[in-house]
């Protein structure tokens, strides 16, 4: 099996996990694609066997967290940054699945007031972040340079992230998805639409399982 490998807090105990049962022999014949430096040295010190998309373009199942799920199951990723290998490794997935905790489910996309990440490529970042701040298709949304202390965030692809802040959740978020994507310089977005197939929400009560 070819397995996804997401990034994040909760995508990390996945990961633990699987590194726990391959040690305990009750998992054999895996090899996992990772979404990010950071789960790439994860999976590398629990003895995943672990290959890039290049080597293993078709995948099994890729298991990641998200910052927002809608009732239609589309997701906003890529508050910790990771949003473009993770897109990339999961649309390259047979089956997508998110693990999230309760607090993630929002009524609609950008409404939990917390960011929707842009990976923009440095070059006039400050261009593309008016642009997108003027997109009549993302209304009323505040844009904001990611920083790392004093210097912007730089992510896994040497690329900036303009964050997006929204009053109310996105209209239409895939008239949004294409208008983001027409803008030369911007590289991808943390829309993930009609991408997910199951997920898997930890609450109060329990675990439910929500699937297209
Ligand atoms: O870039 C980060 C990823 O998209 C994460 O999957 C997402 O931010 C959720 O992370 P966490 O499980 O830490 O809330």
């Amino acid at each position: 099996m070819v397995l996804g490998l997401g990034t994040g807090s909760t995508a990390a105990f996945a990961v633990d996990r699987i590194g726990q049962l391959l040690k305990e022999g009750k998992l054999k014949n895996i090899v996992a694609v990772p979404t990010s430096i950071r789960t790439y040295e994860q999976a590398k010190s629990l003895g995943i066997p672990l290959a890039t998309l290049d080597e293993q373009p078709n995948l099994d199942l890729a298991i990641d967290g998200a910052d927002e799920v809608d009732p239609a199951l589309n997701v906003v990723k890529g508050r910790g940054g990771a949003l473009l290998r993770e897109k990339m490794v999961e649309l390259a997935s047979k089956k997508f699945v998110c693990i999230v905790d309760e607090s993630k489910l929002v009524d609609g996309l950008g409404g939990s007031k917390d960011a929707m990440p842009v990976e923009v490529v440095q070059f006039c970042w400050k261009y593309n972040l008016e642009r997108l701040q003027a997109l009549p298709e993302l209304a009323g949304c505040k844009a904001k340079l990611r920083m790392n202390g004093e210097k912007p965030y730089v992510t896994d692809n040497s690329n900036y992230i303009v964050d997006l802040y929204f009053d109310t959740p996105i209209k239409d978020s895939h008239a949004a998805s294409k208008a983001i994507l027409a803008l030369v310089g911007v590289v991808d977005h943390g829309l993930f639409l009609d991408m997910v197939d199951v997920v898997i929400i930890a609450g109060s009560t329990g675990i439910e399982v929500k699937q297209k």
